[in-house]
């Protein structure tokens, strides 16, 4: 069954506009970070602290695999580093797969971000200075693997429905 894909860096609104795709395409929204917490009974933030961020990949692939594999249609929203792990941007093209970036400046990304970075272990200690820096060369590192996507969808500037329509033209 079909499987769309959303990636992005975390604050690019994979969750926000995959809830509302959701609703207007009447396919499930699986949200990945929220699949490994219940089935590790952990939140994202403590399988960081008590394994590591390697362990978290490996898990990751594994639930990303579980998800796909599965037998019903869904849209699933990656986590943030999803496709630079573990082959798993080999996946984005796979059959019955359409994925899509959406694609967020680093100023986009900031502002988003600096209003809510408690949950994200990774930019959870830093000031702005440091947080505006590692979003520039963290973006700049993954941007490889986020342009595996079939599509690129630029989130900048548009509302939420704005997005979700422009992904609604591409599955049309
Ligand atoms: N098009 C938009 N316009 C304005 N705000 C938006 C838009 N899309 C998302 N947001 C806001 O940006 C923030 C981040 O969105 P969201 O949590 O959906 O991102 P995410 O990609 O799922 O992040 P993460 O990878 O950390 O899970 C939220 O506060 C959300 O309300
Ligand atoms: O960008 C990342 O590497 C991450 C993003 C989040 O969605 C979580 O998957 C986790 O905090 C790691
Ligand atoms: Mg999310």
């Amino acid at each position: 069954m079909r499987k769309i894909i959303l990636l992005g860096y975390m604050g690019c609104g994979k969750s926000t506009i995959a809830k509302t795709l959701s609703r207007i395409i009447r396919i499930p929204f699986v949200d990945l970070d929220k699949y490994i917490e219940e089935k590790t009974n952990l939140s994202i933030n403590s399988i960081f602290e008590k394994h590591g961020e390697i362990y978290f990949r490996k898990v990751e692939h594994e639930a990303f695999l579980e998800l796909l594999n599965s037998s019903e249609s869904m849209i699933i929203g990656l986590g943030g580093g999803t496709p630079c792990y573990a082959n798993n941007h080999e996946l984005l093209k796979g059959e019955n797969v359409l994925s899509v970036y959406l694609r967020a400046s680093i100023d986009t990304l900031f502002s988003r971000l600096s209003a809510n970075k408690s949950k994200r272990p990774l930019i959870a200690n830093k000031n702005d200075e440091e947080m505006k820096e590692f979003i520039a060369m963290h973006l700049f590192e993954r941007s490889f693997y986020y342009n595996q996507a079939q599509y690129k969808v630029n989130v900048d500037n548009k509302t939420i429905d704005q997005v979700v329509l422009d992904i609604v033209s591409i599955l049309a």
